[in-house]
């Protein structure tokens, strides 16, 4: 599908500069933006080029907000009609979906994401979605002014803000968001954390995983030649049903598998040198590859926990060279995924990718029951 990325704040852009890097992104990207009211921000952004940059909120005098979301949700209302107009010239309407990544703990982007979804709902007919980074438990504790995390300095030599208001912020944003958007995809920054580490250390390792798991889901239904059409085209409508249009909460789960590509031959010698027939591969090895991708999508760490594995519907998409892409694995792992997670409705697509060196499958699970995380959020404001 195609689809209209906006990166609110500091977080927000920097994985929308990522998405916008990756040169897989034309493919699937419409446009690209990021909005922050941090100047600085914008300018430490590489890959989103300057005229699709935003600064707005002169209130805030060029900086971040420091996490009051009160004083951001007031420039959000105030700026939303500003910040749809700053879409224009990369043909918003022919989106089939608005992406909003945003940094839920913080000022700058959590306040002004419900006001654009808002905005961007009034306007168009298509899903808005939410990719909302969750802050961990550590930056809303209040820091020692010797301890290591008080003193650690981020890309930029400047100290991480300290956030002590990062859990109500976010237990806030996500109930907006909820409401003025189709489906909401938190990323529990906590659980890819490694011991002793902060996001200011971790956040390239982190903004990776997220880019990954967006392109996946959203690039999947789309192919940029003949040999990577799928034969089970996953669209737009496909992953608007999966995902459900109430702001429900949806996890995404992605593995993959190198394989050997079908250039260099398959060990039966059918993948000859420069041949349009496309490489025989082992079946074998073909159903192995996707039973483990799907598995380890599925039981493997997702963007946020899925509990007890149960979703009322999910969406499973499997990609790779289309040679390994063996129909009845796909439909086993079907199968399989039904049984595992209960659901009433799976829906799938497969994503060939032509001269790729791994398997992919993933997993998106919807209408699950709360995540530990998301509840201790929440109770955060209750
Ligand atoms: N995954 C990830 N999370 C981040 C990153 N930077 C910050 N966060 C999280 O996002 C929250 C918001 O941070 P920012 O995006 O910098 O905040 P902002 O929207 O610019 O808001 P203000 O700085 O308050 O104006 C933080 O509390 C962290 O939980 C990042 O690069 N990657």
């Amino acid at each position: 599908m195609r689809v209209h990325v906006i990166g609110l704040g500091g977080a927000g852009g920097r994985i929308a500069d990522r998405l916008a890097a990756d040169s897989d992104g034309d493919r699937f990207l419409q446009g690209v933006n990021a909005f922050d009211t941090d100047a600085a921000a914008l300018d430490a952004l590489r890959s989103i080029d300057e005229s699709r940059r935003h600064r707005f909120g002169d209130a805030a005098g060029g900086g971040g907000l420091d996490g009051d979301l009160h004083a951001a949700r007031r420039l959000g209302d105030a700026h939303a009609s500003e910040l749809g107009r700053a879409m224009d010239d990369q043909q918003p309407s022919l989106a089939e979906a608005f992406v909003l990544v945003v940094g839920l703990g913080g000022g700058a982007g959590a306040g002004a994401a419900p006001a654009l979804a808002e905005e961007l709902t009034r306007l168009y007919d298509v899903p808005v979605y939410a990719v909302g980074l969750l802050p961990t438990p550590a930056e809303s504790e209040p820091r020692e002014p010797d301890s290591p995390r008080a003193s650690a300095t981020d890309d930029s030599g400047e100290r991480p803000p300290e956030r002590p208001l990062a859990e109500k912020n976010a237990a806030r944003t996500l109930d907006a968001l909820s409401d003025r958007c189709a489906a909401v995809f938190p990323f529990d920054n906590a659980e890819w954390l490694r011991p002793g580490e902060g996001i200011a250390d971790a956040r390239d390792r982190l903004n990776a995983v997220v880019t990954e798991r967006v392109a996946a889901l959203f690039g999947a239904g789309e192919a940029d030649d003949a040999e990577s059409t799928p034969q089970q085209v996953l669209d737009a409508s496909d992953v608007a049903r999966a995902v459900g249009d109430d702001g429900e909460i949806a996890a995404v789960g992605h593995a993959t598998q190198a394989v050997e590509p079908p250039e260099s031959g398959s060990r039966f010698g059918l993948g000859l040198f420069g041949s349009a027939e496309p490489a025989a591969v082992d079946t074998s090895e073909a159903v192995s590859a996707i039973e483990t991708t799907i598995r380890k999508a599925t039981r493997g760490k997702n963007t946020v926990a899925v509990p007890e594995g149960r979703a009322d519907r999910t969406l499973l998409v499997v990609g790779g060279p289309p040679a390994w892409l063996n129909r009845e694995a796909i439909a086993d792992g079907r199968r399989w995924l039904a049984d595992e997670t209960g659901s009433g409705a799976i829906l799938s697509g497969d994503a060939p990718v032509p001269g790729g060196e791994e398997v992919f499958a993933l997993v998106v699970r919807s209408g699950i029951d709360e995540p530990p995380r998301i509840r201790e959020i929440r109770e955060s404001i209750a």
